[in-house]
């Protein structure tokens, strides 16, 4: 009996560190029949042509065509799956006004069932065809619907992590967008997260239920510190929003006197298994405090060009040692690819390095030591998101999941510029980052199992 359930033979890239790409060429990765990564074989290592010989002729193997190249899938840090129906549209005004005059309305809509079935089979098939193989969802209040979409990820194969959200505050939501009282929050909270968990169990890949406060705006005390206990009590992921704009920020440092991080904190919402959104407003003390409790931040680079009024110091955090992913954060960023949110948040960081006001003198006008390079937003998408989930994946690694994207650079219509000056790899490699599109990704497997063809 064969010892692996599959066996793949290319060239794939992963990250070493932040900073270096480890190039594995003509490598071998063997999978195991949970879909983890087993054994992972060079070309000079004794073993190779022993287990090539072994499998190469089994429906087992699977040799990578030349031109195209393994990646591992992308984890997306936060996308709010019921905002697909809007993305790319209504990005014109403000945060707070743009949550009341399109978003409310929009996830008001996923009371009804069926709208919700149809509309996430449609974002899980989207991000899976992006090369997204984990994502944290936004569902909406309502738990009916919140069940469909874990139940989604679950067929469709997606690592799905899955989140009722909470709005409680009858201050600060609308009537007809809010949960009935802060009980049935927490009651509808309690039970959603008991069957996403009974879900998850019949998964390969995983499916988990994450304790969602909207943002401190929408919810009580009552409700925040509720949830922090239900988050203790089930060991569930935590997901909420911090520090986004100056609206958010100013509205949370007015009602308690103190920042997000430290009312998070205070409610028992900061903990190694908590993502938090944007946070582009941490203070360094802030940042301590997530270091400390092992608390994410999902930088949404595309998304905080239209609503964070500012550009998020990503650099000074990593170095600070705090865990960061990437969030498409659908639909506040309008786009449902990692790839793009990759590109955005060098570009961001370079803008903020540089300074963006052309009438002040260069030595002013930015701020030093902000950039951040491609390999570093690769980090960020890969490995970055999978220590943020505290989960074994985003890395092409031993004892990680088989979470990979097959890139084909000669795609018809869709062809990289990669000719015979290419002698180097990691050049190949930033043309992928930079230049691929979703014709490009030709598969897209999650823990063993392939959940895209193209
Ligand atoms: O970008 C955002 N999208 C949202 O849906 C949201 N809710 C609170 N704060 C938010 N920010």
């Amino acid at each position: 009996m064969n010892t692996y359930a599959q066996v793949f033979q290319g060239t794939a890239f992963t990250s070493q560190s932040p900073k270096e790409i480890k190039v594995l060429k003509d490598h071998l990765f063997c999978i195991d029949e949970n879909g983890v990564i087993a054994k992972i074989l060079a070309p000079i290592d004794i073993a190779y042509n022993d287990v090539l010989k072994e499998y190469e002729n089994t429906d087992a193997f699977h040799r990578i065509n030349e031109g195209t190249y393994i990646l591992p899938g992308f984890i997306d840090l936060h996308v709010h799956a019921p905002q697909w129906i809007q993305a790319g549209t209504a990005l014109d005004i403000p945060l707070n006004d743009w949550l009341n005059t399109y978003t409310f309305p929009t996830e008001a809509k996923f009371a009804d069932v069926d709208f919700a079935t149809k509309v996430y089979a449609d974002v899980v098939d989207t991000l899976l065809a992006n090369g997204t193989t984990t994502a944290l969802y936004f569902a909406t209040i309502h738990k009916e619907a919140s069940i469909v979409l874990a139940k989604t990820c679950a067929e469709k194969g997606q690592r799905g992590l899955v989140g009722k959200v909470v709005m409680d505050d009858p201050e600060q939501t609308p009537s007809f967008y809010k949960d009935a009282d802060t009980k049935t929050a927490l009651a509808d909270t309690e039970e959603f997260i008991v069957a996403v968990k009974e879900l998850g169990k019949s998964t390969k890949q995983g499916v988990y239920p994450v304790v969602t406060p909207r943002f401190i705006p929408s919810c009580t005390d009552e409700a925040l510190r509720g949830l922090g206990e239900l988050a203790k009590k089930y060991d569930t992921h935590i997901q909420s929003h911090c520090s986004e704009s100056d609206w958010a920020h100013g509205y949370v440092q007015e009602r308690f006197g103190k920042n997000d991080a430290q009312a998070l904190n205070d409610f028992g919402l900061l903990q190694d298994k908590s993502v938090m959104a944007h946070s582009n407003f941490l203070t360094d003390e802030d940042a301590q405090l997530f270091a400390d409790t092992g608390s994410a931040i999902a930088h949404c680079p595309v998304s905080n060009a239209y609503f964070a009024n500012s550009v998020i110091p990503i650099a000074r955090f990593m170095a600070m040692g705090v865990e960061i992913g990437l969030g498409s954060d659908i639909s506040g960023g309008f786009s449902p690819s990692l790839y793009d949110n990759t590109r955005q948040a060098v570009i961001s960081s370079r803008m903020l390095e540089d300074g963006v006001d052309s009438s002040l003198p260069a030595t002013t006008r930015g701020v030093p030591n902000s950039r951040i390079t491609l390999n570093e937003a690769f980090y960020l998408v890969t490995a970055g998101g999978g220590e943020s989930l505290s989960l074994p994946i985003g890395r092409l690694e031993v004892g990680f999941a088989w979470d990979a994207q097959m890139i084909d650079t000669r795609t018809a219509n869709a062809r990289l510029p990669i000719y015979e000056v290419d002698k180097k790899e990691i050049d190949i490699f930033e043309k992928i980052i930079y230049l691929a599109r979703p014709e490009n990704i030709r598969e897209v497997w999650v823990q063993g199992e392939k959940v895209h063809t193209r």
